[in-house]
């Protein structure tokens, strides 16, 4: 896929959000404020307007136990699992497969009253990197979503606002090596996730309102996919 005339934007793209996802709140540029906070899950954001348009970055902290980084970033990069778990989205569809880690998506937003309805389309990316700061540190999967302009798909032509994302999801595996050599078993799985993302509605919509969309959706969203996660893992073997 390295010939694909977007790959050297998603390369470039990737490579800037996990930089970004691997800053911890306490020593990133600006102030993040934690807005929800349920058990291990901590939702950040920052508050920040765009021409009148609240663009507010978000950065969630949650740690799950009994799975990996790669499992939870496949249910996540995968568009057959999509609609069981995004409660948001009303159809996603699979414009292009740029390569077997890399899909461009068309998806349909259910529109929340009193905001006209959202569309976004956008590239999705799922890789392995290794932690480059200490070779035996956990390793990482992440996935990449970001927003693309395409001639043949102009934004705003039917019933939809288009919306802009840039969405990261980065895991870190981490697995407690049970007794004298036993065989490790889902307990023994720790699972960091981040979950960054910056938004523009597209449209201008009401910031009070968004404000309340976000603040009321992506707590209910992080919580949903990754109980949906740990529920189609649990009988199933590990995947590293
Ligand atoms: C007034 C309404 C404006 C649009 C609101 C909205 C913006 C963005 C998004 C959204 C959320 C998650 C992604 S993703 O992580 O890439 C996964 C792929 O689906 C992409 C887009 C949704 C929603 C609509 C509701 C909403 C808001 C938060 C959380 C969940 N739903």
């Amino acid at each position: 896929h390295h010939g694909h005339h977007m790959w050297p934007e998603i390369e470039r793209v990737t490579m800037e959000q996990i930089h970004y996802a691997r800053l911890s709140v306490e020593d990133s540029v600006g102030v993040w404020q934690l807005f929800a906070e349920e058990g291990e899950m901590k939702m950040y954001r920052r508050e920040e307007e765009v021409n009148g348009m609240v663009i507010d970055p978000l950065k969630a902290c949650h740690v799950v136990k009994g799975v990996t980084g790669h499992e939870v970033c496949e249910y996540f990069f995968n568009p057959q699992y999509r609609l069981e778990w995004e409660a948001t989205v009303e159809t996603t569809t699979v414009l292009e497969k740029i390569a077997d880690d890399t899909l461009l998506f068309l998806q349909v937003h259910k529109r929340i009253w009193p905001a006209s309805q959202r569309d976004a389309l956008f590239w999705s990316h799922m890789r392995h990197v290794p932690d480059d700061k200490d070779q035996d540190g956990p390793d990482i999967w992440v996935v990449c979503n970001n927003s693309v302009d395409i001639p043949d798909l102009p934004a705003n032509t039917g019933k939809c606002v288009r919306l802009y994302l840039t969405v990261c999801l980065m895991c870190q595996t981490f697995v407690d090596p049970p007794k004298d050599g036993a065989k490790v078993t889902r307990n023994d799985l720790t699972c960091k996730i981040t979950y960054c993302s910056v938004v523009n509605p597209g449209g201008w919509a009401p910031p009070a309102v968004l404000r309340a969309v976000y603040k009321r959706e992506y707590p209910k969203f992080l919580k949903r996919f990754t109980n949906y996660v740990i529920d189609q893992c649990q009988d199933k073997p590990i995947l590293f």
